[in-house]
């Protein structure tokens, strides 16, 4: 297992100031793993109480959204330096990380035990953590060492306007997917026979895993995406709905370079992010949330 060189990576990416009036924007290296993440999610009823007080305020809806505006500028200048990290990185280091971080996917109880997964399609032009043979892997009828495995059921991100709105859709094959406008491999609306793919809002059992992208994110699960929003909109989106029909959550895990892993405080947040509940880097599994710790414990 290659060990993360923190030392290069946090000198480099050092913390930003944020305004801590926002619940989520505020950790202390001191305190335990349980705790961040419990700050990083504030109770909604809290929330929705700040929300209705400051709507009556004019002065205090101005701040909040001077607040929203710089957070965002914060995340903007943050994905630039990622950005740059990345196109950095040496193309063998990068292929032994995706090698380590798919292999310890691979090989882990959590990964072999779900049934429904939803995975990204790695890019190599976004030098995005390589999924390809976790993809493969999972399209298979059967494992490696020739056990019949039960088959698991995939869903694919599918992008349908630029208003953060994602689809998750069923896919049988790699051959279910053609290249999107962005150069990003992702399922036709119907399939080769026009029949509607399958979309997880509307399938009857819930997914258990979820891998996913992102271009940096720390210890206690903070997520800095694209800027798109498509993953905090559908992820909240599949929260309710598996709250609503009394699923268990999903399990959110995160796949990460070692330079994409930040200092705690480097990464701004707002109530909408969704963290993660784990991270695979090649260090290791990193379990953040209460959830993870229960399900990834070996
Ligand atoms: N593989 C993969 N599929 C995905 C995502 C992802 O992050 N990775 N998405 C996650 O949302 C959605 C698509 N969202 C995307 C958002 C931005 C860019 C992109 O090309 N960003 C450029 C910068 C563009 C710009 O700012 O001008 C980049 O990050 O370099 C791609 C996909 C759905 N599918
Ligand atoms: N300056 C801004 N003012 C208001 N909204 C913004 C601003 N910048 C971005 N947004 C919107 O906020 C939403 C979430 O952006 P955010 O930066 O949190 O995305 P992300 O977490 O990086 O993306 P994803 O969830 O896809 O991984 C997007 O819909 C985006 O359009």
């Amino acid at each position: 297992m290659l060990a993360c060189d923190k030392l290069t990576t946090r000198s480099r990416l050092a913390p930003m100031t944020h305004p801590r009036t926002l619940a989520s924007s505020v950790a202390s290296r001191s305190l335990s793993s349980l705790a961040r993440f419990l700050i990083l999610r504030p109770p909604t009823g809290a929330l929705l109480a700040t929300a209705r007080t400051k709507m009556s305020d004019p002065s205090s809806e101005n701040q909040e959204r001077d607040q929203l505006e710089s957070i965002f500028k914060q995340k903007k200048i943050l994905r630039t330096k990622v950005r740059r990290a990345l196109k950095s990185m040496d193309p063998l280091q990068r292929s032994q990380e995706d090698e380590t971080i798919q292999s310890l996917v691979l090989d882990a109880p959590w990964f072999k035990s779900s049934q429904r997964l939803c995975a990204y399609i790695s890019c190599s032009a976004l030098r995005e953590v390589d999924t390809s043979k976790i993809i493969s892997r999972i399209l298979q009828n059967s494992s490696k060492d020739g056990h019949i495995q039960m088959k698991k059921k995939l869903y694919v991100p599918r992008v349908e306007d630029k208003n953060s709105h994602m689809r998750m859709l069923n896919i049988s094959s790699v051959n279910d997917m053609i290249a999107n406008s962005m150069d990003i491999l992702e399922p036709a609306a119907l399939d080769a026979d026009g029949n509607e793919r399958e979309d997880v809002m509307q399938a009857d059992d819930p997914v258990d895993l979820f891998l996913l992208p992102g271009l940096a994110f720390d210890e206690s699960g903070r997520r800095l995406g694209r800027g798109g929003g498509y993953y905090d909109t559908f992820l909240r989106n599949y929260q309710e709905l598996a709250h609503a029909r009394s699923w268990k959550q999903p399990l959110l895990v995160a796949l990460s370079y070692c330079p994409q892993i930040v200092d705690e405080g480097v990464i701004p947040v707002t109530p909408d992010d969704i963290p993660v509940d784990a991270l695979v880097s090649p260090s290791g599994v990193i379990p953040i949330s209460p959830a993870a710790l229960d399900r990834m414990k070996i």
